[in-house]
């Protein structure tokens, strides 16, 4: 059977929980307030809210509406995926490391109606380089109800110019005129 390349390389650790991490049961900063997942200043976005957890791990409650519809009454699969993908990528904030998604997997096991609750869980499964493995689930109603969607994802590690190289350069001037407009993971800044 061919290796997901999601699978844990044989040379990946699993690091410890970073002391400038957030404290457990804190809520995550927004890491761009016009981020699509979780951007206060983003009309049409999840505006998810994430919650550090004991260890390498974030929950956040994701409410379907009819906004997020794909089929009548049904939430959009490409939905439960960015979902899952904006949970998965702040798992960052736990490491220190500020990544993009290389690749993200789902699995879609159950429906999920407009008007439900999605509780979303995600957690590091090891970093090797400047490579995160991580996975995650959605589970309809509450914290154990049943698995609607699972995820698995890789992210890599990317440095400043990752950003100022390929973004626009309106919404990087904006940083600059605001830096509080994104929350700083590593030690870089957009201002000179
Ligand atoms: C705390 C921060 C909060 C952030 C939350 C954000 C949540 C939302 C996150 C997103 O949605 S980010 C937006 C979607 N993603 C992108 O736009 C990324 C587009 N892709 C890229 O920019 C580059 O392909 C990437 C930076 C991922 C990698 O390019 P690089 O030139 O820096 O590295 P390289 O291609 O050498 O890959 C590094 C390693 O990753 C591996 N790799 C890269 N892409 C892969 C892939 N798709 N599948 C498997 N492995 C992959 C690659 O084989 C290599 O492994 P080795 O180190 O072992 O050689």
């Amino acid at each position: 059977m061919t290796a997901f390349r999601t699978d844990l390389p044989p040379e990946a650790t699993y690091p410890e929980r970073h002391p400038d991490a957030p404290e457990p049961g804190a809520e995550l900063p927004p890491h761009y307030v016009s981020c699509f997942g979780c951007g206060p200043g983003q009309p049409h976005g999840l505006h998810l809210r994430i919650v550090a957890g004991e260890g390498l791990d974030l929950s956040a409650t994701f409410e379907v509406t009819a906004d997020h519809q794909g089929a009548p009454g049904l939430a959009h699969g490409g939905l439960l995926a960015s979902a899952m993908d904006e949970i998965l990528g702040q798992l960052g904030h736990i490491t220190r490391m500020s990544c993009v998604t290389a690749r993200l997997e789902t699995d879609f096991r159950r429906p999920v109606p407009v008007g439900s609750t999605l509780c979303l869980a995600a957690r590091v499964d090891g970093v090797a380089g400047r490579k995160l493995y991580a996975s995650g689930e959605g589970h309809l109603g509450a914290p154990d109800g049943p698995v609607a969607v699972r995820a698995r994802a890789l992210f890599v590690q990317v440095g400043l110019e990752h950003f100022t190289t390929h973004g626009r350069p309106d919404e990087l001037d904006a940083i600059r005129r605001d830096p509080s407009m994104i929350t700083h993971i590593g030690d870089y800044t957009l201002n000179p």
